[in-house]
């Protein structure tokens, strides 16, 4: 090695030891160098992960301290923008938070390994995040091939600042696929990164786009999709010949999407959770939306404690008016339902001929019958003096009970919940709906929703038609199912707890219970509503854990609601403690 010795001599030095501990300073000063310019930006160390899974095959997710809108695209382009003003800094740099936040989260989770890692990224902001992570990735020794799907040739200023940064910091340049080129092979082994549409699809998807989009999901691979699934658009269903790409796991900025939460979509979320890019916090707060997410923090904003010297009066009477011969079952479980929701006092309007049965099944219940011996009601008048009524479960909809209950509708002036074949009648009656109080709630399945509202095209027209709907006849309706919405006066509430055990007979008559007996407390209809879904679902996701999906029956939902209650105020699980 003369060259080395005559460098020594160069600079005048003579001891080998001190040259070489000389030259490990150096090096050792450039490898710090190095690993430091390496590291994603100082803010992404914010991350926050939302969500955890608590069963592995069916998923129920827990956000932690955050009110949750759910905001229209142009609601988030607009935070962006507000972002950059307010903190000065140019779009690309909120590119390169997002990016380094994803980047954050791969890296956790693989530490390093040499999965291969296939970026695909498209021409738009969407893309531009996908470069910044495979920069990160690539820097950081993964082993990383970025692709641009070229469907269009207006790139966006981000993406092409995030594609020259890439450029320039390796020799590894991203492969362009066009219309036309051979897809890239994808293996089960492989981890596929979808950047390719972000929130910004707005049309149908060309053929050779869709193409890739099958190749991806019949490849096997693990998917992470970024902002939102390629393909799902954010404010349209799916349209016929439409493919979405199917995420293993779907890395949602600041909120959730609104089709993460609707029948159409939401079976393709697998799992995600949600990343907090650091947008402006106060015009996110101060943004009002139409659509919000409903679970424990807002419903810990609702609820109201007893007092000490609290007594049955200050609770409200229930009334719960239904059942006939051989559905019975549904008025008694709606009515110990308000009775374990905290209603005062409940009382059951029933066919004399449930009498024996309820006063049998319920000791706290109290009965009224209307005064013919029939198997359905003839009338419908009563003594009691109720806070709130529930109207419709096993009522049946015989004409006599119809004539009944128009009659009835006619008496009342205070917001009614109304259920099952109370909406069937009214269905079947529309000019009822002039009769019904304003602020009433009606609980339609999507059966009961067809026949009040009539068909939709897909679930962004049911939304807007019962929207509407509720609006005219100024009443709320909660349209049951997974992530039941309620909706009043345009705005919708997407409820955030219950799951697939809830699939049970009678489920929904513990629903009308549970909303009466909230009304009947003096709670504000709408608070009554979301309340009451919320409760109904967390009783039921406290209750399988005890039963099972499969073996939770509609009574165990109203034995699991004072756990529900209780739940609002439980401090959460903490992690074990590591050794050390
Ligand atoms: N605040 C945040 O949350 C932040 C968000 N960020 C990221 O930005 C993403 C949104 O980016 P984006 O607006 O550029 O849209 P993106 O989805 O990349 O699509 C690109 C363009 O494609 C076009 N296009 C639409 N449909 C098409 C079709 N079928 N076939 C062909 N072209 C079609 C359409 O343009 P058009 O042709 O309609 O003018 C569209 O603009 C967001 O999801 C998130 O990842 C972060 O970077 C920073 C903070
Ligand atoms: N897959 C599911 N996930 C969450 N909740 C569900 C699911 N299926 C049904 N539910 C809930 O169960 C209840 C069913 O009500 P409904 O169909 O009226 O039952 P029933 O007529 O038997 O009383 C509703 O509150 C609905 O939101
Ligand atoms: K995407």
């Amino acid at each position: 090695m003369d060259w080395v010795k005559r460098y020594y001599i160069l600079l005048g030095i003579s001891n080998v030891y001190v040259i070489e501990l000389w030259l490990f300073l150096c090096l050792s000063v450039y490898a710090f160098a190095k690993a430091y310019r390496k590291q994603p930006p100082e803010s992404s160390k914010k991350v926050v992960f939302l969500q955890q899974r608590d069963r592995s095959d069916f998923l129920i997710y827990k956000r932690k301290n955050i009110s949750m809108k759910i905001y229209s695209r142009a609601q988030i382009y607009e935070a962006d923008k507000v972002t950059v003003e307010k903190e000065g800094i140019p779009s690309i740099n909120l590119m390169e938070r997002a990016g380094g936040y994803i980047y954050e989260w791969v890296n956790e989770r693989l530490k390093g390994g040499q999965v291969p890692i296939k970026v695909f990224c498209g021409i738009g902001n969407n893309g531009g995040d996908g470069m910044v992570l495979a920069r990160y990735l690539i820097e950081n020794n993964y082993n990383v091939t970025t692709y641009v799907v070229n469907y269009n040739n207006k790139r966006v200023p981000d993406f092409l600042g995030a594609y020259d940064r890439l450029k320039s910091a390796t020799k590894n340049w991203p492969i362009v696929i066009n219309e036309g080129d051979e897809l890239p092979a994808i293996s089960p082994q492989d981890i596929v990164v979808d950047a390719i549409f972000g929130i910004g699809l707005n049309r149908v998807v060309q053929d050779w786009v869709k193409a890739l989009f099958t190749a991806i999901n019949n490849s096997n691979a693990y998917v992470l999709s970024i902002d939102i699934p390629s393909g799902m658009y954010m404010d349209m269903a799916p349209q016929e010949g439409d493919v979405i790409i199917l995420p293993r796991f779907t890395l949602s900025f600041q909120a959730p999407k609104l089709p993460f939460f609707l029948p159409d979509t939401a079976p393709i979320m697998q799992a995600w959770d949600i990343l907090d890019i650091g947008l402006d916090p106060e015009y996110l707060a101060t943004t009002a939306t139409d659509v919000e997410l409903i679970g424990k923090q807002e419903v810990i904003q609702m609820y109201r404690s007893r007092p000490q010297f609290a007594h049955k009066g200050m609770f409200g009477h229930s009334l719960l008016i239904g059942g006939s011969y051989g559905k019975m079952g549904a008025i008694i479980l709606a009515s110990k339902a308000a009775m374990r929701a905290g209603s005062g006092m409940v009382t059951a309007y029933i066919p004399q001929i449930g009498v024996p049965i309820l006063q049998t099944a319920l000791p706290e219940v109290m009965t009224e019958t209307d005064n013919f011996n029939g198997k359905v009601f003839e009338e419908i008048d009563f003594q009691t003096k109720a806070n709130a009524i529930g109207i419709g479960p096993g009522m049946g909809t015989d004409s006599k009970t119809a004539k009944a209950m128009g009659d009835f509708l006619k008496t009342q002036k205070n917001p009614l919940v109304i259920d099952a074949d109370a909406i069937n009648i009214i269905a079947a009656i529309p000019e009822l709906l002039a009769d019904v109080p304003a602020l009433s709630i009606f609980t339609p399945h999507f059966g009961e929703l067809e026949r009040l509202i009539g068909k939709w095209e897909d679930d962004f027209d049911r939304l807007e038609k019962t929207a509407k709907f509720a609006k005219k006849h100024d009443i709320a309706i909660v349209m049951k199912g997974a992530h039941t919405i309620t909706t009043y006066d345009m705005k919708l509430y997407i409820n955030d707890s219950g799951n697939p055990g809830l699939a049970t007979a009678g489920s929904g008559d513990v629903l009308t219970g549970v909303i009466t007996g909230l009304l009947a407390q003096g709670y504000h209809p709408m608070e009554a509503a979301l309340m009451g879904v919320y409760f109904h679902g967390r009783a039921a996701d406290i209750a399988i854990n005890q039963y099972g999906i499969e073996g939770l029956i509609a009574s165990d939902v109203t034995e699991f609601l004072g756990r529900a209650y209780m739940d609002l105020f439980a401090k959460p699980e903490q992690p074990p403690q590591e050794e050390g």
